[in-house]
């Protein structure tokens, strides 16, 4: 579906994980932040941060995927949520000096060995 919604470029940039990890970490030491930036309170900061994105669709019911009758200040703010928990997940795996990106890789192949793709049926 198309989006008409003027913030949203979907997929118009190719965001690095390393990108946003840097930026991130810039942006807490200019401010003085790395000594609140432990592990656990960037853990409980991020699952505040994923209470309130549960927010946005408490009480809703089930959401059309796309999000087709959803206002753009709806899916400005659903954005802000998402960004909000990514920004505290990378964090939280830079100063536990974790490379997410490839642990998401390996885990992927983890699962695919876990879950294999189903044989085709031949009848
Ligand atoms: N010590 C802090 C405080 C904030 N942030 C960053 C990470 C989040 O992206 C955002 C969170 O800011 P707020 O705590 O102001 O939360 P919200 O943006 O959700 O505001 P509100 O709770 O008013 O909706 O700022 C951070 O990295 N470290």
């Amino acid at each position: 579906m198309e989006n008409s919604c003027e913030f949203a470029g979907k997929y118009s940039n190719d965001v690095t994980l390393k990108e946003l990890r840097d930026r991130l970490a810039e942006f807490a030491e200019a401010r003085g932040w790395d000594q609140y930036h432990s592990p656990r309170n960037l853990l409980l900061a991020l699952v505040g941060e994923v209470g309130e994105l549960s927010e946005i669709f408490q009480w809703k019911g089930e959401v059309a995927k796309g999000l087709p009758n959803w206002s753009c200040d709806d899916k400005e703010h659903l954005e802000e949520q998402l960004s909000d928990v990514l920004i505290y997940l990378i964090r939280l795996a830079d100063v536990c000096d974790l490379d997410l990106g490839q642990a998401a890789l390996t885990k992927i192949v983890k699962n695919a060995r876990k879950y294999p793709v189903p044989a085709h049926q031949t009848t």
